[in-house]
């Protein structure tokens, strides 16, 4: 019998594999050698050179080649993939879906950018009565509850028209916003359409956004539960619609849980475990797509997509998530803030999708519900010790054992038992003494809550795959602004060092439970905030305090020596450059990125992964801070002609701008000495490397000097960097003398 043909197909990209295998030996050669002429040095008699400044940039070497070390994992075996979704069995042979959208703050949050996330979920194409949409509302506010009731009436209008005319950019907001929006109908009828849907699109917006501007924000931080299923409200409509267009809508519900500031409400890992639990006893849906609210569904299709590899016998016992990218509506070509985070989703998921599958990335994602229950509904049937992981709620542990109930809730609100229950599961006190965030669902450990879930799940045997075609499947809004991208990057530094100095961290935790490679691929992740901040402070400041000093920490130009160096620092930029051109970048997305890993490492990786060091010495507490996805015109402005924005905290400007006027003043007296004294031989190498410091970071140099707009490094940080340099390079000579 011929075997059905397959949902899906998997290409190693052999020519990567080649050219990145080949690569790795040959710079791990130059290390090797590296390491060798600086251990040599140690073990000389009569040294030149203090001691410890040899130590330190050595150290700063060795860290840096050991997280380069673990990055060649990614770059083991990266892989593509294909899916054939008109291979699907028919609809009604399709498992149901939840959605869960979480929103937390509705001023950074704006109500309509959720609203039209809400809307491109319901949109999706997949059979409604099918797909759950869930709204989980942190602010708990009535903005939001407003905003999901006039989501619904506007559906009513918007899903018929997506459907009748198989609209591919189902977002309302982006599609009314597009130029060539999916018009290829031009038929008349179809622009009439367009036009009164339109219409009713606007007056949507304008309910929402005037109860913005009359409504109260709520108490984010002390609320009691409030969940409740949208109903389609016909009442006041002048117009009916038509009879043929009359579709099913899926399951709404707005979930706010309760919040009290004496409890640890965990932030969005909290949030969704509460969503598990309300969605366990209403739609129980096998499968479920996690969502930012800022990440709108883009491809109709993209259930589907996933499907193909869940629905796959030879690979969904085991399958845990599909992953998709995340991709952003508002990057332009510039894309100074490397906002597509290229390397992350064009790189490094491929390579991890050719091990045993990529990272969950917090949105965009299709899990399988039982992989968060862990093992406990195969192994476990004594009730007490499903209580004690689940929590007392037996209506809860009956709907483990139940892949699916089909939810009794469409069409009417529910019953008084199953609201009473949800405010129960809802309730903040609900996961005391229970296993949630630590055993079950999405796990507490960290601020980033995705990639430690994710990796624990890895570490029990389940698998991902990871799908990035032509089409992305959602949009999300990117941080435009480099105080935005800082703020969030200082969230995900600290998350990520907090696994990695945990007793999970991937290194010791992971080899014994995944193979070697995906816990280097594990590893990289979760210590490379703290491992390239600690070397790039100190080659930012030593090499340049040296110079000023005549202190030649390089082997000289004329030594074989010399060779090497350059080997190891020529090989990294080519390798750099060749994966950016081969992802479609060009050079600027090359000078962009190593600019923006430079400022990341030097301020927001730094201070995140203080912020853990902190935590784990009981001097502070866990924080997230929702990142701000309102856009501030002025800023956008600067953004769109590709100009660095300087409008941003001093706790980030000042690290920056002070290394960037050491490294002036080391380029400037470093070469009239060299003139003087005559040894650029011996100093050539600390020239060089402060040049290109420069070079690459010529927007800030720019910022603090050339520039006059209100996007310019003001003059405040200026001084207070001047006097944090002069004290860098106080210390730092008294240091050397
Ligand atoms: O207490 C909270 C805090 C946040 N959120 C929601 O979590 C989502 C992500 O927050 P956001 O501020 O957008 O953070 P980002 O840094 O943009 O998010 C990235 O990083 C997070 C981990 O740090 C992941 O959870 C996200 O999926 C990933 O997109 C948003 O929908 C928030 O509304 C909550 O529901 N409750
Ligand atoms: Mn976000």
């Amino acid at each position: 019998m011929d075997s059905p043909l397959p949902l899906h197909v998997c290409h190693v990209n052999n020519l990567s594999v080649i050219i990145n295998r080949l690569h790795a030996l040959l710079h791990c050669i130059a290390i090797g050698f590296l390491i060798y002429y600086r251990a040599s040095y140690l073990l000389q008699e009569t040294r030149a050179i203090p001691i410890i400044l040899w130590l330190l940039v050595f150290a700063s070497e060795l860290l840096l080649s050991f997280i380069w070390l673990l990055g060649r994992a990614y770059l083991w075996r990266p892989v593509s993939r294909t899916v054939f979704p008109e291979r699907l069995p028919e609809d009604d042979k399709l498992p149901a879906i939840d959605v869960f959208i979480c929103t937390a703050d509705p001023e950074k949050e704006p109500a309509i950018g959720v609203m039209n996330t809400v809307l491109s979920a319901m949109a999706l194409d997949y059979p409604a009565d099918k797909l759950h949409v869930y709204l989980s509302d942190d602010g708990g506010s009535p903005i939001t509850l407003h905003g999901m009731r006039e989501a619904c009436r506007f559906a009513k209008w918007w899903l018929p028209f997506c459907r009748r005319y198989g609209i591919k950019t189902i977002c309302p907001q982006a599609y009314f916003s597009e130029a060539d929006s999916d018009d290829y109908f031009g038929d008349s009828e179809f622009m009439v359409e367009k036009k009164k849907i339109k219409e009713k699109y606007e007056m949507f917006e304008e309910h929402v956004t005037k109860a913005v501007e009359d409504g109260e924000y709520g108490n984010s931080q002390n609320h009691s539960t409030i969940i409740e299923q949208i109903i389609q409200d016909t009442s006041g409509e002048s117009e009916t619609i038509r009879q043929a267009d009359l579709v099913e809508m899926p399951l709404l519900i707005y979930v706010s849980r309760e919040k009290r500031p004496d409890h640890l409400h965990h932030f969005k890992a909290g949030a969704l475990n509460v969503l598990l639990r309300v969605s366990g006893v209403i739609s129980n849906s096998p499968y479920i797509l996690g969502l930012d609210c800022d990440m709108y569904c883009n491809d109709p299709t993209s259930a589907r997509q996933a499907m193909c590899f869940h629905l796959d016998p030879k690979i969904s016992s085991s399958l845990a998530f599909v992953q998709f990218p995340q991709k952003f509506h508002n990057i332009n070509k510039y894309d100074i803030y490397d906002g597509r985070f290229r390397s992350a989703y064009c790189v490094q998921w491929q390579g991890m999708d050719g091990l045993k599958g990529p990272v969950l990335s917090g949105t965009g994602y299709y899990i399988k519900r039982e992989s968060l229950y862990a093992d406990f509904t195969h192994t476990v049937n004594d009730i007490s010790e499903l209580k004690d992981t689940f929590g007392k709620s037996n209506v809860l542990i009956n709907s483990l054992h139940q892949s699916y109930k089909q939810n009794n809730a469409n069409g009417e609100n529910f019953s008084n038992v199953l609201q009473e229950e949800t405010g129960v599961l809802a309730s903040c006190s609900y996961e005391h003494q229970t296993k949630w965030g630590e055993e079950v669902g999405i796990l507490y450990q960290s601020v980033s809550e995705d990639l430690f879930t994710g990796f624990i799940l890895h570490c029990k045997g389940w698998t991902s795959t990871y799908l990035t075609p032509f089409r992305p499947q959602f949009l999300g809004t990117s941080t435009t602004n480099l105080n935005d991208l800082l703020i969030q990057g200082t969230r995900w530094g600290s998350g990520l060092t907090d696994v990695g100095l945990s007793r999970f961290c991937p290194l010791l935790y992971g080899p014994s439970r995944m193979s070697l490679l995906q816990s280097m691929c594990y590893g990289e992740l979760s210590f490379f905030p703290l491992l390239y901040c600690l070397p790039l402070w100190c080659l930012a400041t030593l090499p340049q305090l040296c110079l000023l000093n005549g202190i030649s920490l390089y082997p000289e130009v004329s030594s074989p020596s010399f060779i090497v160096f350059s080997f190891i620092f020529i090989s990294a930029i080519c390798k750099h450059l060749q994966e950016v051109i081969s992802t479609g970048g060009s050079i600027y997305t090359w000078r962009n990125e190593q600019r923006i890993w430079m400022i990341k490492s030097v301020t927001a990786h730094f201070y995140g992964s203080m912020d853990t060091i902190l935590k784990l010495l009981g001097l502070r507490k866990a924080s997230f801070l929702p990142t701000n996805k309102v856009l501030d015109k002025e800023q956008v402005k600067r953004y769109e002609i590709g100009q660095f924005d300087f409008q941003t905290s001093s706790m980030f400007l000042v690290p920056m701008v002070s290394l960037m006027i050491l490294n002036m003043a080391a380029l400037l007296f470093g070469f009239i000495r060299i003139i003087a004294v005559g040894n650029w031989d011996k100093l050539f190498a600390q020239v060089l490397l402060s040049l290109y410091i420069l070079i690459i970071n010529f927007a800030i140099v720019e910022g603090m000097i050339v520039r006059k707009d209100k996007g310019r490094i003001s003059t405040s940080a200026i001084l207070l960097s001047s006097v944090f340099s002069v004290i860098l390079l106080f210390f730092g000579s008294i240091i050397l003398m």
